[in-house]
Order: C-alpha cells, then structure tokens, then sequence
C-alpha cells in the first residue's frame, strides 16, 4: 500500500454534532531550542481552534513540522511569529486562531556579592503566543527566586535585644570594649529574625511594538534589583555577610515584594501589562503568604 493509499481519518467529515474547538493541538513536545544565548531542552504546546465544525480533526503533523524552524535558534518574536504563522496557513480551511507555548529552564551565570565568584541559577520560564487574526499577543512568564526576611519578626528581635542589653547594662557605666563583645556574642544579640525562601512569578505581556529576542535577563535583571535580595550562587562568607546586611536592610513581607516589583515593571517600557505573584514559603508557618498584582491585565490570570 503506497502512502496515497492511506486512510485520512482527519479530513474526514464530524459525525457529531457541528460543534468548533477553541483548541486542538500537541502538549509536551520536547524540543532544542536557544534562549538568551543558551541551548535548552524545551517543551512545546502546539495547537489552532477547529472552526470548521464539520471537519474531523485538524492536521498534528503539520503543527509539529512547522516547529522544526525553532531547533537550536535563538527564540524571537520575530521567529515565534514566523512559526504562528505557519501554523495557521497550513490550517487556512480549519482554523483561525493559533497557539504556541515554550517552557522550560532557563540558566544565568549570577556573580556573587561581593567576592569574584559566579555560578548558574535556573529561571523556570513560560513562553505563550496566541495569534487571532492579525493580532498576537505574547506573553512571558518567569520565576524568581529570593530571600525575604519578615520586618515584624525583625522587630522583635530587635527588642528582645534591648531587654536583654537593659538587664545586662542598667545602671553601669557604658564600656565601649565590653559593649562591643555583647553585640558579637550570642548572650547579647539573642533573637535572630527568620527569612524564608520566596518566589516573585511574573508573567508580562510583551509590547505589540516589541520585536526582538526574549527579554528574559532584563525582566529579573530588574525584579532581583528591586527586592535586593535575589538567591545567590557560588559564595564565600565574604558574600553571605553582605547577603546578611542585604535581608537586614531589605526586610519584607510578601506586599512589600509585591509592591516593589510592580513599581519595578511599571518601568519597563517592554512591558505593556503584567499580573504577578509573590509566594512567601513561610519558616514561621508550615503555610506559605501570598500576594498578587496585576497592571493593564484585564480579567486573566
Ligand atoms: N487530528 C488528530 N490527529 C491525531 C490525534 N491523535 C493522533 N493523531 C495522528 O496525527 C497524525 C498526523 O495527522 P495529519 O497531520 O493529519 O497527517 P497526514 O494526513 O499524514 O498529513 P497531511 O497530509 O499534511 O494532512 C495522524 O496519524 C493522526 O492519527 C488526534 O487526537 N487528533
């Protein structure tokens, strides 16, 4: 039997009732591809709407091909679009709307604090294209990671401090070499606040003006420098101290994250609206605090 032969189950008529999808397509398809300069391992969702209710089914195949034109290459809009674009033109009888997704992680190279050091860090990221008509809309989502420590348990332990300096110097003379051996000792200084673990997930949508390759690196570039308290990588205690002062002197519950980093993208002239949640992975409850904000967004999540 030559492939002429095959039976086309897909272009045959529905037998159901005439009822269009809103998405029909592929999850999970691995696939190489680069991003900010480095090759990943990434996982793609390729689909389009079946508008034509009569019709069977839509054509995987050809979604899946048009995806090789992502292998090993730099992700652009440009090329994201390119590939849209193919997708709807290879379905021009079936479909009208076209949808792409791309995840995976993706690797920076962080400096330390202070010392020479540098390593990886993993930024699990999400890129998703819907293309309706002319229209596209490209969305970026991103997970960062930082450190919070919480101001009201700061606060507390400040003053759990002062009681413990009122009971160990009331009434004597202040000594500047014994006060200097309290404030290093675990006598003196004897509540430590508690930080936790947090993520900021930001997802933007991408300026329509906007033409170029993913501005992965510019989006936490800009959130780890508005928290001042991003994970680090390779460290020397030279770097864990000035980590220390940088939690000490940027002490936050999760709305103050949440603030921080929306005033932070309301900046960012590649963004033209965003939601993004802030996840606290709490030390003090064994339950995470949460905060959302959202900016010219509309009603998605
Ligand atoms: N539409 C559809 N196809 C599926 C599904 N699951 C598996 N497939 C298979 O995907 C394969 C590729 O489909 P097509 O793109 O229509 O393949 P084709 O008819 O050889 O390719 P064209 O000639 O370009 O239409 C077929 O072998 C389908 O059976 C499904 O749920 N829906």
């Amino acid at each position: 039997m030559n492939s002429l032969a095959l039976p086309d189950v897909a272009s045959q008529l529905n037998s159901y009732q005439d009822t269009p999808l809103k998405l029909v397509g592929m999850q999970g398809i691995a696939l190489p591809i680069r991003l900010a300069g480095q090759p990943l391992n990434a996982y793609v969702d390729a689909g389009v709407s079946l508008d034509k209710s009569k019709a069977r089914g839509i054509h995987m195949s050809r979604l899946y091909l048009a995806l090789e034109a992502l292998e090993d290459q730099e992700l652009t809009v440009p090329l994201l679009n390119e590939v849209l674009d193919c997708f709807l033109d290879s379905h021009s009888d079936l479909s009208t709307t076209a949808h792409l997704s791309i995840k995976g992680d993706v690797l920076f190279k962080r400096p330390a604090l202070l010392s020479q050091l540098a390593g990886w860090k993993a930024y699990p990221f999400e890129v998703n294209a819907i293309r309706s008509g002319q229209e596209t809309r490209i969305t970026v989502k991103l997970d960062i990671g930082y450190s919070s420590t919480c101001p009201c348990s700061a606060a507390l332990a400040r003053q759990l401090i002062q009681k413990q300096f009122n009971k160990d110097f009331a009434g004597k003379d202040l000594q500047h070499a014994e006060l200097h051996d309290w404030l290093g000792s675990s006598q003196g200084i004897v509540a430590t606040p508690h930080s936790q673990r947090s993520t900021a997930t930001l997802t933007v949508h991408l300026a329509e003006q906007y033409n170029k390759e993913f501005p992965l690196l510019v989006l936490l570039e800009r959130v780890e420098s508005a928290l001042g308290t991003a994970l680090q990588t390779a460290v020397k205690r030279v770097d864990e101290q000035a980590f220390a002062l940088a939690n000490g002197q940027n002490t936050m519950f999760c709305e103050d994250a949440a603030r921080r980093i929306h005033q932070a993208l309301l900046e960012e002239i590649c963004v033209q609206g965003f939601h993004l949640r802030i996840a606290h992975m709490e030390s003090l409850h064994a339950h995470d605090a949460v905060a959302e904000s959202a900016w010219n967004w509309g009603n998605q999540k």
